[in-house]
């Protein structure tokens, strides 16, 4: 029963969330953060994997509870319902949808009501399959499968190895033992060594990472390659000073204090970490600590072009600029991407009473016309916030980086700051190719500086100098770096 009792506090909250509006994040992000908040002690990925379905299957899970009028039957205790309407949900889902088709739970009294209507809900499904046509619902459940990394990538945190990080792969390569000379060949079992990032490995996507001993320990960290770019073409010595302006979860934080720290405990602070929200600033302090960074960071809640005086931080000589972006790279979102778009859509259809049943092209402009309006929303916050960035007096390098594959936040952002009187005059530049992971093969987009910039050898050179990463094709999330620097 308690699986069901915490699944129920996240499924409520999910729906809940939902309901209010545009959702930010993935479905995944939403189940731990509630986790977290109502301090369950249920494993999050069993609740994930339940709500998930739940999630999957709700519109039929909604007519099957209506058209059965099973929750009307719900007996009263006290003058309440007995029964809470989630939890029957959820055990309506695991007896019509998942594999087992079981109840996962010992005798009790909600139990016996649900399989007291279990002829009747199977009933539904077999009127609600006969109406839609299908054999099967799962035919009309988009299960979002292709919405996952193709490779789990982990790098090893030398703050925590100390040195040994030679014994920290051994101990991996025990778990993976064949080793494989491309990701595209990763298979479970396998391990890859990156090219590009030191200390960087791919595994299958499949392969449990989270329950071994060296992610518990914090030696090894699961990130994303792409996501690891931004602290490697930073590349902090022992002497910067850095500045991560958007910072949680806190993996590109980490990765800088590794830069910074190597394999010495941090005895100082060399990373100042800002995030203005409180509860993710919650799970970055985590993360920190269980890098073992903690006395090397120092975390600042609020928003950072309101908190960090240029005059308060005069030893900075670096930034990570990763602000929140569409995370049209990224994966997991599909399921609240379309939702969200859904809804849009509703909305733009009620505020137009001749569009009350729109053709498929005019769906079409009406999303591609609130991507716009959101597009340009991000890119002027993007802009201002690494603006500001420049603006810190001995600042020399900055990495601004996005997991969006749009042009207007990613090169169109390079650009305006190019053109920006105040950044040109403060002497910053793009740093080239050469310096940004040179052996990276996808740049930025030529056709977008090209309009700008009429030489056609400096068009073709900052292109160069950016770098994208397509999400899937390149083994992970889609992304985009860029270095600007100055003397
Ligand atoms: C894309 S995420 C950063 C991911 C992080 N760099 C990592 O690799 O783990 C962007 C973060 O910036 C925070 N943020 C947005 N605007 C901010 C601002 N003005 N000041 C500080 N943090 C901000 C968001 O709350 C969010 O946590």
């Amino acid at each position: 029963m308690n699986f069901y009792r915490d699944a129920t506090y996240v499924l409520e909250f999910v729906e809940k969330t939902e309901a209010q509006g545009r959702v930010a994040g993935s479905l995944q992000t939403l189940v731990l953060n509630s986790c977290k908040k109502f301090n369950l002690k249920t494993n999050p990925k069993h609740i994930y994997a339940a709500v998930h379905s739940c999630w999957l299957y709700r519109e039929f899970l909604d007519k099957i509870l209506q058209r059965s009028k099973i929750l009307k039957e719900i007996p009263k205790k006290k003058g309440e319902p007995a029964f809470n309407k989630t939890t029957i949900k959820l055990l309506v889902h695991d007896l019509l949808f998942s594999k087992s088709k079981r109840i996962q739970m010992g005798k009790h009294p909600i139990k016996e009501f649900v399989l007291k209507h279990k002829t009747r809900l199977n009933s539904e499904v077999v009127r609600l399959k006969l109406k839609l046509k299908v054999t099967d619902l799962r035919q009309l459940v988009n299960d979002n499968s292709s919405d996952i990394t193709p490779v789990r990538w982990i790098r090893i945190n030398p703050i925590r190895a100390r040195n040994k990080e030679k014994e920290v792969l051994a101990e991996l390569e025990k778990k993976f033992p064949t080793k494989v000379e491309s990701w595209t060949e990763i298979v479970p079992g396998t391990i890859y060594h990156d090219e590009y990032i030191p200390n960087l490995f791919g595994v299958h996507p499949g392969d449990k990472v989270t329950s071994h001993e060296l992610y518990k320990t914090g030696k090894i960290i699961i990130q994303d390659r792409a996501s690891c770019f931004p602290a490697h073409i930073l590349n902090a010595q022992k002497t910067d000073v850095v500045i991560d302006a958007c910072a949680a979860p806190g993996n590109k934080t980490t990765h800088v204090a590794a830069h910074i720290f190597q394999n010495e405990a941090p005895d100082s602070v060399k990373v100042h970490a800002f995030e203005k929200d409180p509860e993710r600033a919650k799970t970055l302090r985590t993360m920190i600590k269980s890098a073992g960074c903690s006395n090397g960071i120092e975390v600042h809640v609020g928003d950072f072009t309101k908190i960090a005086k240029p005059a308060l931080f005069p030893k900075v000589t670096g930034f990570i600029v990763d602000p929140s972006c569409s995370g049209s790279g990224i994966f997991g979102r599909q399921a609240f991407d379309e939702r969200n778009r859904n809804k849009e859509q509703g909305a733009a259809q009620k505020d137009d009473e001749t569009t009350a049943h729109p053709s498929e092209e005019e769906h079409e402009d009406i999303a591609e016309k609130d991507l716009k309006v959101r597009l340009q929303k991000l890119s002027s916050f993007q802009f201002e916030i690494v603006r500001y960035a420049l603006s810190f007096p001995s600042a020399k390098k900055l990495v601004y980086s996005t997991c969006s594959v749009h042009a207007e936040e990613n090169e169109r952002i390079v650009i305006d700051l190019l053109l920006d009187s105040k950044v040109k005059e403060a002497g910053w530049r793009v740093r080239k190719r050469a310096g940004v992971i040179p052996t990276w093969p996808r740049r930025g987009l030529y056709t977008e500086f090209e309009e700008v910039f009429r030489d056609e050898e400096q068009a073709k050179e900052l292109a160069e100098a950016c770098i994208r990463v397509s999400p899937k094709e390149d083994g992970g999330i889609g992304f985009f770096a860029v270095c600007f620097e100055r003397d």
